[in-house]
Protein backbone atom coordinates (compact mmCIF):
# COMPACT_ATOMS: atom_id res chain seq x y z
CA UNK A 1 0.00 0.00 0.00
CA UNK A 2 1.27 3.67 -0.77
CA UNK A 3 1.18 5.63 1.90
CA UNK A 4 0.97 9.53 1.55
CA UNK A 5 1.38 12.10 3.27
CA UNK A 6 -2.04 12.94 2.94
CA UNK A 7 -2.67 9.37 4.60
CA UNK A 8 -0.14 9.58 6.99
CA UNK A 9 -1.95 13.04 8.05
CA UNK A 10 -5.24 11.36 7.89
CA UNK A 11 -3.99 8.36 10.43
CA UNK A 12 -2.52 10.99 12.59
CA UNK A 13 -5.97 12.48 12.79
CA UNK A 14 -7.53 9.53 13.55
CA UNK A 15 -5.15 8.62 16.43
CA UNK A 16 -5.20 12.48 18.37
CA UNK A 17 -8.78 11.39 19.66
CA UNK A 18 -10.75 11.10 22.78
CA UNK A 19 -13.23 8.37 22.67
CA UNK A 20 -16.21 8.45 24.67
CA UNK A 21 -17.92 5.22 25.35
CA UNK A 22 -21.28 5.17 27.22
CA UNK A 23 -24.72 5.00 26.05
CA UNK A 24 -27.65 7.91 24.91
CA UNK A 25 -30.09 7.86 27.02
CA UNK A 26 -33.74 9.60 27.19
CA UNK A 27 -33.94 11.49 30.11
CA UNK A 28 -37.88 12.28 31.95
CA UNK A 29 -37.54 15.03 34.53
CA UNK A 30 -40.74 14.30 37.09
CA UNK A 31 -41.63 16.64 40.10
CA UNK A 32 -44.82 15.98 41.91
CA UNK A 33 -46.28 13.02 40.00
CA UNK A 34 -46.03 15.60 36.55
CA UNK A 35 -43.27 15.34 33.76
CA UNK A 36 -41.35 18.74 34.03
CA UNK A 37 -38.96 18.05 31.42
CA UNK A 38 -37.81 15.69 28.62
CA UNK A 39 -34.48 15.66 27.44
CA UNK A 40 -31.65 14.01 25.60
CA UNK A 41 -29.33 11.96 28.50
CA UNK A 42 -26.20 10.16 29.11
CA UNK A 43 -22.66 11.18 30.03
CA UNK A 44 -21.59 10.46 26.55
CA UNK A 45 -24.51 13.94 25.25
CA UNK A 46 -22.95 15.93 28.09
CA UNK A 47 -19.52 15.55 27.36
CA UNK A 48 -19.38 15.42 23.55
CA UNK A 49 -21.26 18.98 23.85
CA UNK A 50 -18.38 20.51 26.24
CA UNK A 51 -15.74 18.84 24.08
CA UNK A 52 -17.29 19.54 20.37
CA UNK A 53 -17.62 23.21 22.31
CA UNK A 54 -14.52 23.62 23.06
CA UNK A 55 -14.05 22.73 19.32
CA UNK A 56 -11.67 19.05 20.21
CA UNK A 57 -12.65 16.21 18.14
CA UNK A 58 -14.13 13.17 19.68
CA UNK A 59 -15.32 9.52 18.63
CA UNK A 60 -18.06 7.91 20.45
CA UNK A 61 -19.67 4.75 21.20
CA UNK A 62 -23.27 4.47 22.22
CA UNK A 63 -26.10 2.00 21.37
CA UNK A 64 -29.42 3.09 21.44
CA UNK A 65 -32.92 1.36 20.06
CA UNK A 66 -34.99 2.26 17.46
CA UNK A 67 -36.75 4.42 19.57
CA UNK A 68 -33.81 7.05 20.36
CA UNK A 69 -35.38 10.16 19.30
CA UNK A 70 -32.91 13.21 19.41
CA UNK A 71 -30.72 14.24 16.62
CA UNK A 72 -27.19 14.23 17.79
CA UNK A 73 -23.36 14.82 16.45
CA UNK A 74 -22.19 11.10 16.96
CA UNK A 75 -24.76 8.48 15.57
CA UNK A 76 -25.45 5.86 18.02
CA UNK A 77 -25.18 2.02 17.07
CA UNK A 78 -29.42 1.06 16.43
CA UNK A 79 -29.95 -2.04 18.24
CA UNK A 80 -33.18 -2.82 16.77
CA UNK A 81 -33.99 -5.50 19.21
CA UNK A 82 -33.59 -3.15 22.25
CA UNK A 83 -34.74 -0.28 23.56
CA UNK A 84 -33.21 3.06 24.15
CA UNK A 85 -31.99 3.48 28.13
CA UNK A 86 -34.35 5.58 29.63
CA UNK A 87 -33.99 7.58 33.22
CA UNK A 88 -36.64 9.15 35.17
CA UNK A 89 -35.08 11.31 37.57
CA UNK A 90 -37.97 12.29 40.61
CA UNK A 91 -37.24 15.73 42.13
CA UNK A 92 -39.81 15.58 45.31
CA UNK A 93 -38.23 17.78 47.28
CA UNK A 94 -38.47 20.67 44.40
CA UNK A 95 -35.80 21.21 41.51
CA UNK A 96 -34.48 24.24 42.73
CA UNK A 97 -33.83 21.86 46.18
CA UNK A 98 -30.50 21.52 47.35
CA UNK A 99 -28.57 19.58 44.22
CA UNK A 100 -28.81 15.79 43.23
CA UNK A 101 -29.43 14.66 46.53
CA UNK A 102 -32.91 15.46 45.88
CA UNK A 103 -33.17 13.66 43.10
CA UNK A 104 -33.81 9.77 42.65
CA UNK A 105 -33.07 8.17 39.60
CA UNK A 106 -34.42 4.77 38.19
CA UNK A 107 -33.89 3.34 35.23
CA UNK A 108 -36.93 2.13 33.25
CA UNK A 109 -35.26 0.63 30.29
CA UNK A 110 -31.80 -0.31 29.64
CA UNK A 111 -30.08 -0.58 26.11
CA UNK A 112 -27.35 -3.37 25.31
CA UNK A 113 -24.05 -3.38 26.72
CA UNK A 114 -21.24 -2.11 25.12
CA UNK A 115 -18.51 -5.00 24.30
CA UNK A 116 -15.02 -4.88 23.43
CA UNK A 117 -15.77 -5.37 19.96
CA UNK A 118 -18.08 -2.71 19.46
CA UNK A 119 -15.02 -0.39 19.89
CA UNK A 120 -12.55 0.92 17.09
CA UNK A 121 -9.71 -0.59 16.13
CA UNK A 122 -7.77 2.29 16.13
CA UNK A 123 -5.82 4.17 18.87
CA UNK A 124 -6.80 7.35 20.75
CA UNK A 125 -5.35 9.36 23.21
CA UNK A 126 -7.90 9.83 25.75
CA UNK A 127 -10.65 6.79 26.91
CA UNK A 128 -13.80 7.69 28.87
CA UNK A 129 -15.30 4.99 30.12
CA UNK A 130 -18.64 7.18 30.85
CA UNK A 131 -21.79 4.72 31.05
CA UNK A 132 -24.51 5.30 32.62
CA UNK A 133 -26.96 1.92 32.49
CA UNK A 134 -24.31 -0.56 33.73
CA UNK A 135 -23.61 -0.75 29.18
CA UNK A 136 -19.99 -0.98 30.14
CA UNK A 137 -18.63 -4.26 31.11
CA UNK A 138 -14.97 -4.64 33.07
CA UNK A 139 -13.98 -6.37 29.49
CA UNK A 140 -15.16 -2.87 27.75
CA UNK A 141 -12.83 -1.34 30.16
CA UNK A 142 -9.97 -3.49 29.64
CA UNK A 143 -9.84 -3.09 26.17
CA UNK A 144 -10.30 0.38 26.28
CA UNK A 145 -7.36 0.76 28.50
CA UNK A 146 -5.59 -1.09 26.19
CA UNK A 147 -5.80 1.09 23.04
CA UNK A 148 -6.00 4.13 24.75
CA UNK A 149 -2.75 6.20 26.33
CA UNK A 150 -4.99 7.63 29.03
CA UNK A 151 -8.39 6.70 30.56
CA UNK A 152 -11.01 8.46 32.45
CA UNK A 153 -13.42 6.70 34.02
CA UNK A 154 -16.73 7.99 35.76
CA UNK A 155 -17.91 6.40 38.71
CA UNK A 156 -21.09 6.15 38.15
CA UNK A 157 -20.43 3.54 35.51
CA UNK A 158 -18.83 1.51 37.20
CA UNK A 159 -21.07 1.28 40.67
CA UNK A 160 -24.68 1.48 39.83
CA UNK A 161 -27.27 -1.34 40.05
CA UNK A 162 -30.78 -1.27 39.40
CA UNK A 163 -33.18 -2.76 41.60
CA UNK A 164 -35.20 -5.80 39.61
CA UNK A 165 -38.63 -4.18 40.46
CA UNK A 166 -38.59 -0.25 39.55
CA UNK A 167 -34.98 0.27 38.61
CA UNK A 168 -33.89 2.35 41.21
CA UNK A 169 -30.48 3.79 40.89
CA UNK A 170 -28.39 1.80 44.05
CA UNK A 171 -24.59 1.97 44.62
CA UNK A 172 -22.52 -0.99 45.36
CA UNK A 173 -18.73 -0.74 47.18
CA UNK A 174 -15.82 -0.26 44.26
CA UNK A 175 -14.12 -2.90 45.73
CA UNK A 176 -17.28 -5.16 45.47
CA UNK A 177 -16.85 -4.80 41.35
CA UNK A 178 -15.07 -6.36 38.84
CA UNK A 179 -13.60 -3.67 37.84
CA UNK A 180 -11.67 -2.96 41.17
CA UNK A 181 -8.56 -4.60 39.62
CA UNK A 182 -8.16 -1.98 36.64
CA UNK A 183 -7.76 0.81 38.79
CA UNK A 184 -3.66 0.60 38.78
CA UNK A 185 -4.54 1.36 34.92
CA UNK A 186 -6.68 3.88 34.67
CA UNK A 187 -5.20 7.47 34.98
CA UNK A 188 -8.63 9.53 36.80
CA UNK A 189 -11.47 8.05 38.30
CA UNK A 190 -14.11 10.77 38.74
CA UNK A 191 -17.11 10.50 41.50
CA UNK A 192 -19.24 13.00 43.34
CA UNK A 193 -19.54 13.13 46.61
CA UNK A 194 -22.65 10.81 47.47
CA UNK A 195 -20.71 8.43 45.25
CA UNK A 196 -17.32 8.66 47.09
CA UNK A 197 -18.47 7.06 50.01
CA UNK A 198 -19.15 3.90 47.97
CA UNK A 199 -14.56 3.99 47.84
CA UNK A 200 -11.93 4.13 49.49
CA UNK A 201 -10.33 7.44 48.68
CA UNK A 202 -7.42 6.66 50.75
CA UNK A 203 -6.70 3.40 48.81
CA UNK A 204 -7.57 4.00 45.15
CA UNK A 205 -5.63 7.49 45.16
CA UNK A 206 -2.30 5.47 45.45
CA UNK A 207 -3.31 4.06 42.11
CA UNK A 208 -5.12 6.58 40.20
CA UNK A 209 -6.00 10.68 40.28
CA UNK A 210 -9.64 10.74 42.15
CA UNK A 211 -11.56 13.68 41.61
CA UNK A 212 -14.14 14.38 43.57
CA UNK A 213 -16.84 16.74 42.67
CA UNK A 214 -19.42 18.66 45.30
CA UNK A 215 -22.01 20.63 43.92
CA UNK A 216 -21.41 24.41 44.13
CA UNK A 217 -18.71 24.24 46.35
CA UNK A 218 -16.43 22.50 43.52
CA UNK A 219 -13.98 19.71 43.27
CA UNK A 220 -11.07 18.25 45.39
CA UNK A 221 -8.45 16.34 43.95
CA UNK A 222 -6.61 13.60 45.05
CA UNK A 223 -3.16 11.89 44.28
CA UNK A 224 -0.73 9.46 45.92
CA UNK A 225 0.26 11.73 48.28
CA UNK A 226 -1.07 15.62 48.35
CA UNK A 227 -5.00 17.17 47.30
CA UNK A 228 -6.28 20.34 46.16
CA UNK A 229 -9.57 21.91 46.65
CA UNK A 230 -10.35 23.85 43.34
CA UNK A 231 -13.08 26.44 43.84
CA UNK A 232 -16.35 26.40 42.02
CA UNK A 233 -17.98 29.26 40.24
CA UNK A 234 -21.21 31.17 40.79
CA UNK A 235 -24.17 29.22 39.39
CA UNK A 236 -27.89 29.83 39.34
CA UNK A 237 -29.20 25.95 39.68
CA UNK A 238 -31.97 24.81 37.83
CA UNK A 239 -31.06 21.17 36.83
CA UNK A 240 -28.45 19.54 38.74
CA UNK A 241 -28.80 16.85 35.81
CA UNK A 242 -25.52 16.28 33.85
CA UNK A 243 -23.19 18.71 36.35
CA UNK A 244 -20.75 15.75 36.82
CA UNK A 245 -20.60 14.79 33.13
CA UNK A 246 -19.95 18.07 31.90
CA UNK A 247 -17.21 18.61 34.70
CA UNK A 248 -15.80 15.31 33.49
CA UNK A 249 -16.03 16.63 29.56
CA UNK A 250 -14.52 20.23 30.95
CA UNK A 251 -11.42 18.43 33.01
CA UNK A 252 -10.76 16.03 29.92
CA UNK A 253 -10.86 19.12 27.87
CA UNK A 254 -8.17 21.28 29.59
CA UNK A 255 -5.74 18.50 30.20
CA UNK A 256 -6.45 17.53 25.89
CA UNK A 257 -4.91 21.12 25.50
CA UNK A 258 -2.09 20.46 27.70
CA UNK A 259 -3.54 22.51 31.49
CA UNK A 260 -1.76 21.38 34.02
CA UNK A 261 -4.71 19.31 36.50
CA UNK A 262 -5.43 22.34 38.91
CA UNK A 263 -6.14 24.68 35.93
CA UNK A 264 -8.35 21.58 33.70
CA UNK A 265 -10.45 20.90 37.22
CA UNK A 266 -11.19 24.88 36.94
CA UNK A 267 -12.26 24.28 33.64
CA UNK A 268 -14.63 21.41 34.80
CA UNK A 269 -15.72 23.84 37.70
CA UNK A 270 -16.68 25.89 34.95
CA UNK A 271 -18.79 23.66 32.81
CA UNK A 272 -20.21 21.91 35.52
CA UNK A 273 -21.49 25.51 36.87
CA UNK A 274 -22.32 26.48 33.39
CA UNK A 275 -24.82 23.01 33.04
CA UNK A 276 -26.65 23.32 36.16
CA UNK A 277 -28.17 26.48 35.10
CA UNK A 278 -30.28 24.79 32.36
CA UNK A 279 -32.86 22.08 32.60
CA UNK A 280 -31.28 19.02 30.60
CA UNK A 281 -28.13 19.06 28.10
CA UNK A 282 -27.61 22.73 27.91
CA UNK A 283 -26.72 25.06 25.10
CA UNK A 284 -23.70 27.17 25.48
CA UNK A 285 -22.77 30.58 24.03
CA UNK A 286 -20.89 30.79 21.61
CA UNK A 287 -19.13 33.83 22.25
CA UNK A 288 -18.84 32.55 26.00
CA UNK A 289 -17.21 29.40 24.44
CA UNK A 290 -15.00 31.95 22.15
CA UNK A 291 -13.80 33.60 25.48
CA UNK A 292 -13.19 30.43 27.24
CA UNK A 293 -10.89 29.29 24.74
CA UNK A 294 -9.26 32.25 24.39
CA UNK A 295 -8.38 32.03 27.75
CA UNK A 296 -7.22 28.66 27.91
CA UNK A 297 -4.99 29.60 25.42
CA UNK A 298 -2.98 32.12 27.11
CA UNK A 299 -3.02 30.13 29.97
CA UNK A 300 -1.50 27.63 27.50
CA UNK A 301 0.97 30.24 26.64
CA UNK A 302 1.58 31.28 29.93
CA UNK A 303 2.14 28.05 31.29
CA UNK A 304 4.86 27.75 28.96
CA UNK A 305 6.72 30.69 29.96
CA UNK A 306 7.11 29.47 33.54
CA UNK A 307 7.45 25.64 32.67
CA UNK A 308 10.36 24.25 34.78
CA UNK A 309 11.85 21.13 34.39
CA UNK A 310 11.81 20.49 38.35
CA UNK A 311 10.55 17.27 39.08
CA UNK A 312 10.23 17.60 42.30
CA UNK A 313 7.29 19.95 42.47
CA UNK A 314 4.86 17.85 41.25
CA UNK A 315 1.42 18.64 43.30
CA UNK A 316 0.99 22.32 43.36
CA UNK A 317 -0.62 24.52 41.41
CA UNK A 318 0.74 26.47 38.82
CA UNK A 319 1.45 30.04 38.98
CA UNK A 320 -1.62 32.40 38.43
CA UNK A 321 -4.35 29.36 38.91
CA UNK A 322 -5.97 32.16 40.77
CA UNK A 323 -5.82 35.05 38.25
CA UNK A 324 -7.12 31.73 35.39
CA UNK A 325 -10.31 30.96 37.84
CA UNK A 326 -10.87 34.79 38.12
CA UNK A 327 -10.39 35.54 33.99
CA UNK A 328 -12.93 32.12 33.28
CA UNK A 329 -15.22 33.72 35.78
CA UNK A 330 -15.00 36.72 34.27
CA UNK A 331 -15.69 34.99 30.85
CA UNK A 332 -18.69 33.49 32.36
CA UNK A 333 -20.17 36.27 33.60
CA UNK A 334 -19.39 38.71 30.69
CA UNK A 335 -23.41 39.34 29.79
CA UNK A 336 -24.64 36.82 27.19
CA UNK A 337 -25.46 37.43 23.39
CA UNK A 338 -29.32 37.69 22.43
CA UNK A 339 -31.17 34.43 22.43
CA UNK A 340 -31.28 34.73 18.41
CA UNK A 341 -27.43 34.57 18.52
CA UNK A 342 -26.90 31.65 20.61
CA UNK A 343 -25.32 28.55 18.94
CA UNK A 344 -26.61 25.17 19.07
CA UNK A 345 -24.33 23.37 16.65
CA UNK A 346 -26.95 21.52 14.91
CA UNK A 347 -26.62 17.77 15.45
CA UNK A 348 -27.67 17.09 11.74
CA UNK A 349 -24.42 19.44 10.67
CA UNK A 350 -22.11 18.52 13.02
CA UNK A 351 -19.83 21.45 13.87
CA UNK A 352 -16.17 21.46 12.21
CA UNK A 353 -13.57 20.88 14.35
CA UNK A 354 -10.40 22.26 14.73
CA UNK A 355 -7.48 19.21 15.16
CA UNK A 356 -5.97 20.08 18.67
CA UNK A 357 -2.56 18.54 18.85
CA UNK A 358 -2.96 16.25 22.22
CA UNK A 359 -0.01 15.43 23.78
CA UNK A 360 1.31 11.99 23.63
CA UNK A 361 0.33 10.20 26.91
CA UNK A 362 2.41 6.99 27.08
CA UNK A 363 0.73 3.67 28.92
CA UNK A 364 2.24 5.42 32.10
CA UNK A 365 -0.09 8.37 31.44
CA UNK A 366 -0.08 9.41 34.96
CA UNK A 367 2.72 11.35 34.67
CA UNK A 368 0.18 13.95 33.33
CA UNK A 369 -0.31 14.23 36.91
CA UNK A 370 3.16 15.74 37.56
CA UNK A 371 2.71 18.71 35.80
CA UNK A 372 4.48 22.16 36.98
CA UNK A 373 3.09 23.31 40.48
CA UNK A 374 4.46 26.32 42.32
CA UNK A 375 2.52 26.76 44.69
CA UNK A 376 2.42 24.11 47.67
CA UNK A 377 -0.89 22.27 48.81
CA UNK A 378 -2.11 20.82 51.59
CA UNK A 379 -0.66 16.95 51.78
CA UNK A 380 -2.45 14.51 53.43
CA UNK A 381 -1.06 13.33 57.15
CA UNK A 382 1.44 11.43 57.56
CA UNK A 383 2.42 11.48 53.81
CA UNK A 384 6.03 13.64 52.45
N1 LIG B 1 -24.99 24.75 42.23
C1 LIG B 1 -23.79 24.78 41.64
N2 LIG B 1 -23.10 25.94 41.53
C2 LIG B 1 -21.90 25.99 40.93
N3 LIG B 1 -21.28 24.91 40.40
C3 LIG B 1 -21.91 23.73 40.48
C4 LIG B 1 -23.19 23.58 41.10
N4 LIG B 1 -23.56 22.30 41.03
C5 LIG B 1 -22.56 21.66 40.39
N5 LIG B 1 -21.56 22.49 40.06
C6 LIG B 1 -20.31 22.17 39.36
O1 LIG B 1 -20.47 20.93 38.70
C7 LIG B 1 -19.58 19.95 39.27
C8 LIG B 1 -20.30 18.62 39.33
O2 LIG B 1 -21.44 18.75 40.17
P1 LIG B 1 -21.91 17.61 41.19
O3 LIG B 1 -20.87 17.41 42.21
O4 LIG B 1 -23.27 18.00 41.64
O5 LIG B 1 -21.91 16.36 40.21
P2 LIG B 1 -22.87 15.11 40.13
O6 LIG B 1 -23.50 14.87 41.46
O7 LIG B 1 -22.08 14.03 39.51
O8 LIG B 1 -23.94 15.64 39.11
P3 LIG B 1 -24.94 14.81 38.20
O9 LIG B 1 -25.02 13.41 38.75
O10 LIG B 1 -26.21 15.56 38.35
O11 LIG B 1 -24.34 14.87 36.86
C9 LIG B 1 -19.16 20.49 40.62
O12 LIG B 1 -17.89 20.01 40.98
C10 LIG B 1 -19.17 21.98 40.37
O13 LIG B 1 -17.97 22.39 39.77
O1 LIG C 1 -28.46 12.00 31.57
C1 LIG C 1 -28.15 11.70 32.90
C2 LIG C 1 -26.72 12.07 33.20
O2 LIG C 1 -25.86 11.48 32.29
C3 LIG C 1 -26.34 11.72 34.62
O3 LIG C 1 -24.97 11.91 34.84
C4 LIG C 1 -26.64 10.29 34.95
O4 LIG C 1 -26.43 10.14 36.32
C5 LIG C 1 -28.06 9.91 34.62
O5 LIG C 1 -28.21 8.55 34.81
C6 LIG C 1 -28.43 10.26 33.20
O6 LIG C 1 -29.80 10.01 33.03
Amino acid sequence: MVTTAAAAHKTRQQQNRVLIVGNYCHDVLIQNDTVKAESLGGAASFISNVLNGMSISCNLVSKVGEDFKYPVNYSPVVIPTSKTTVFHAYFDLGIHGNGHQDRVLRRVCACDSIRPSDLPDTRSNFGMAVGVGGEILPATLERMIESCDAVFVDIQALIRIFDSVDGTVKLVKLEETGFYSLLPRIVVLKASSEEAAFMDVEEVRKWCCVVVTNGKDGCKVYWKDGELGISPFLANQEDPTGAGDSFLGGFAAGLVQGLAVPDAALLGNLFGSLTVEQIGLPKFDSRLLQRVKDEVQRRKMQCLRCERSDNELKFLKPVGHEQFHASLGAAKITPPCSIQDRQWNPPSSPKKTEQIAIPHYTAQAKSLVNSVYEEPIQTVEGKP
